[in-house]
């Protein structure tokens, strides 16, 4: 699913009005009856009021629409909408027909004393995307009173404050929902790690935006849904065999980190790859053999770290290395050594780099023009800022990161809420699954094993980094199912991949 600008979202606003022959205000009811659809059984359920604020552009009008239906539903509202000598013209359409439906409208200003109910919940419509600067700080008492009321706090499209597209700084005056209700897209910031205590979670709705003009809007930026993801994988066929699910590579390990290899290993089996080869030290021998007996494993030279890569290994169709190798100055030369022989085959085996690896390139900038095109890194963010040096905020990030894997043409799996894969095209993949009960030891170690036996199945990089990050998550998302998020480890997300396909494939 494509994430589109504000601007692009007006400009789709206003080709959906002309193409469906939509009347005035008519996107705005059915934006305000699919946000009623969503929150009338919260108010049904509490039997609490509605107080909405609402600006003067068109999220307030989202919320007047909103303070209608609910009213006429029945329940309790109390709509506070900001004075201005402007509002937008469908905005003044719901003042209107709301004071016709018989509800009172409170006009407030931004230094108006607002006395909540206990029991209500507020919902924030001052502003959406139309935000093209951010809050000054006039704003700030109004915002402040809204975030340190005992209410529970909803936001409209966006919370009010936080610019769709650009970064906002932590001081600015920004609503803190606990969650957020956006519409037709999801914005750019909603997704990002920074802004996440201002978003909350947030509900997709779909307002049903003309797909034919939405067709002609370029983007670079996605969010992989489940109807994305799903046209990429491929079914089992009936005259599979082992061999036609490829042979995968999961290389590390070292002296008290062979779990690490351990979880990959399993994962990639459980992912589907035909074979699994498992190399680490001596130390992991007869670990590997009784944890994963289904592994071929091969050992180094080395009794506690990896010395050296066996040249044999360069046969399987993908590599994941670096979970649990450490640091140590042979297995520093053991990789370069590996990278170098990589570099000289016409043919590299896919290429999967996580963890140590990872730090290892860190120390060696150098070594990076070794690495085979399209190879896929998966550094956590620590690991990333070794990589990449520091950023200034989320979008700077995303920025440094582009310019990155555009400069080595590498793939970047950035881990965390809302996993980002970044394109050397310069195409972003936000993930969509997965849940805070994820970030549990080995996570990590499980998501290159998943995404190392793609490799191995023959998917091209570029799905298996997408399909992976989200069969990973799914995985997580199925585990809660039964586990408390507190108590998910990463076996559970292995224990969990067959749902996750059963899921994905049906
Ligand atoms: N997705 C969809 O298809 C649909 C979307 N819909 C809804 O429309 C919303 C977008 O509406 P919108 O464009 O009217 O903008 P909105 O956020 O209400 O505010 C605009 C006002 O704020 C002002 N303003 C800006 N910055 C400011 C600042 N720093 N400080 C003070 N003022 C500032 C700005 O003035 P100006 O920038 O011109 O000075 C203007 O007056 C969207 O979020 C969704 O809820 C649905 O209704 C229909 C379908
Ligand atoms: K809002």
């Amino acid at each position: 699913m494509k994430i589109l600008s504000a601007q692009d979202i007006r400009s789709l606003e206003q080709q959906t009005e002309i193409k469906q022959q939509l009347s005035e205000a008519a996107l705005m009811e059915r934006a305000g009856r699919l946000l009623f659809g969503e929150l009338q059984n919260v108010f049904g359920e509490c039997r609490c009021k509605a107080e909405i604020l609402c600006g003067f552009g068109n999220n307030g009008g989202d919320g007047l629409v909103l303070g209608r239906l609910l009213h006429e539903a029945g329940h309790e509202v109390t709509i506070y909408l900001v004075e201005h000598d402007h509002y937008s013209n469908d905005n003044l359409i719901n003042q209107k027909r709301l004071r016709e439906s018989g509800v009172e409208i409170v006009n407030i200003n931004k230094d108006s004393i607002l006395a909540f109910s206990e029991k209500s919940i507020i919902l924030d419509a001052l502003f959406g995307y139309g935000l093209s600067r951010l809050l000054d700080e006039s704003w700030t008492p109004l915002i402040q009173q809204i975030n340190s009321a005992n209410n529970r706090i909803f936001a409209i499209d966006i919370p009010s404050g936080l610019l769709a597209d650009e970064h906002t700084p932590p001081d600015a005056p920004v609503v803190k929902a606990e969650r957020t209700y956006t519409l037709a897209f999801v914005k750019l910031a909603l997704l990002l790690p920074a802004y996440g205590a201002f978003v909350g979670d947030f509900v997709l709705l779909d307002i049903g935006l003309d797909q034919d003009a939405l067709h002609e809007i370029d983007t670079k930026n996605y969010y992989s849904t489940l109807d994305d993801v799903k046209k990429m994988a491929k079914p089992l066929g009936k005259f599979s065999h082992k061999g036609t699910f490829g042979h995968a590579v999961i290389a590390g390990g070292s002296y008290g980190s062979i779990g690490a290899v351990v979880l990959a290993s399993r994962a990639a089996l459980k992912t589907g790859c035909g074979l699994v080869s498992s190399y680490v030290p001596q130390c992991g021998y007869q670990i590997m053999q009784s944890t994963v007996p289904e592994a071929l494993v091969k050992t180094d030279s080395a009794d506690r770290v990896i010395s050296n890569f066996a040249p044999e290994l360069l046969q399987a169709r993908s590599i994941a290395v670096g979970m649990g190798l450490g640091r140590a100055q042979q297995s520093q030369e053991a990789l370069h050594q590996f990278l170098k022989d990589l570099d000289k085959l016409d043919h590299p085996p896919k290429l999967l780099l996580d963890a140590d690896a990872l730090n290892i390139l860190s120390l060696h900038k150098e070594w990076l023009n070794l690495l085979p095109s399209f190879s896929i890194l998966t550094p956590h963010p620590k690991e990333l800022q070794r990589l990449i040096g520091e950023w200034e905020n989320d979008f700077d990030k995303l920025q440094k990161a582009s310019a990155w894997s555009a400069k080595y043409q590498q793939i970047l799996v950035i881990k965390g809420a809302n996993t980002v894969i970044i394109f050397p095209d310069g195409q972003l993949h936000f993930n969509s699954t997965g849940n805070p009960g994820m970030a549990t030891a080995g996570a990590g170690d499980v998501l290159s094993g998943i995404i190392g036996s793609l490799l191995a199945q023959g998917y091209a990089p570029k799905d298996a980094a997408i399909l992976g990050v989200f069969l990973h998550g799914l995985a997580g998302d199925c585990a809660a199912k039964t586990i408390h998020q507190k108590s998910i480890t990463a076996s559970d997300l292995i224990e969990h991949l067959s749902d996750a396909w059963r899921y994905l494939l049906s």
